[in-house]
């Protein structure tokens, strides 16, 4: 039986690495971090658990990497610091600099998961996880901002192409600068093969212009709640086809995708999510969908 692999955003969820936030987050420095002013650690955690459950009724198997007082507290956001394909996983290299340490856990976690690794980035070239998504099972789009770069593509390139994967990267927007988190995955989240939930006035024009041509369905999600969410309101994490996990709070966000056919499960995220600044697909790194 397949225990890993994944080329796809949406095929049912069967598997994810996460990491429950715990005596790092709680001794956490909201500064330091960058963490906003709804920033609440117990209360942060507590709504964890409630996200948990919900990826547990999903189906998935869930790989435990536990916080244990590392001081990491963003790796919670487990999206970032890896990426699994069907051939093994990729350790990327993290753009924030409080994150460096990150993908060598991932490793650790891998080895013990049975999972093998196929390659890492290193020195220079950067990629986190939020910046990428499968556009069909052979291409992976990357964004290119204050996070991940041109070097990260080429060695991305370089581990991929072997398995007959192509990666390719837009730039993206400064938006609120380079200490706030603006990933590729601010501006889109798939939801089904062909049905994409977007931000488009900050997406790459020719990004854009590429869904369509790939023959997308493009929901663009109101700007009011993508304003007051920072985002958040469209990081919405697909556990299958046309149906997925979102932040409570966005009705008319929520409401756009029930009326293009998806079943949306809700939690309360605004210590967790919108003061740390990363939604339900962060929390989460797919290791098996299948
Ligand atoms: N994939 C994601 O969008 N991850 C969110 C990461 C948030 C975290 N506080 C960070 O700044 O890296």
């Amino acid at each position: 039986m397949k225990t890993f692999g994944s080329q796809s955003m949406v095929a049912p969820i069967k598997r994810v690495l996460m990491r429950r936030p715990g005596k790092s987050l709680l001794a956490a420095d909201a500064n330091e971090w960058h963490y906003g002013s709804l920033f609440d650690a117990p209360k942060a955690i507590a709504q964890y658990d409630v996200f948990a459950k919900l990826v547990a009724e999903s189906g998935a198997e869930i790989t435990w990497l536990e916080d244990n007082g590392d001081g990491l507290c963003d790796a919670m956001f487990t999206q970032d610091a890896s990426l699994v394909t069907d051939h093994g996983a990729v350790l990327l290299n993290m753009g924030k600099p409080l994150r460096v340490p990150e993908p060598a856990m991932h490793g650790e976690a891998y080895e013990a998961a049975g999972v093998p690794v196929i390659g890492k980035l290193t020195g220079n070239g950067r990629i986190e996880g939020g910046d990428f998504i499968w556009l069909n099972d052979k291409t992976i789009v990357v964004g290119c901002g204050f996070r991940s770069n041109r070097e990260g593509i080429a060695q991305l390139n370089a581990i991929l192409n072997p398995y007959e994967i192509t990666v390719i990267g837009f730039d993206l927007p400064v938006w609120q600068g380079a200490e706030a988190c603006l990933h590729l995955m601010s501006m889109i989240s798939p939801l089904d093969d062909k049905l994409a939930l977007i931000y488009s006035p900050l997406m790459p024009t020719a990004f854009y212009q590429l869904l369509l041509e790939e023959g997308f369905t493009l929901l663009d999600a109101p700007a009011e709640e993508f304003l007051a969410s920072g985002g958040l309101n469209l990081n919405v994490l697909p556990v299958k086809p046309s149906e997925c996990i979102m932040i409570d709070g966005f009705p008319k966000t929520k409401k756009m995708m029930e009326e293009a056919g998806c079943t949306v499960h809700v939690f309360e995220g605004d210590a967790l999510c919108i003061a740390c600044e990363g939604g339900p697909t962060c929390l989460t790194n797919t290791i098996l969908r299948a």
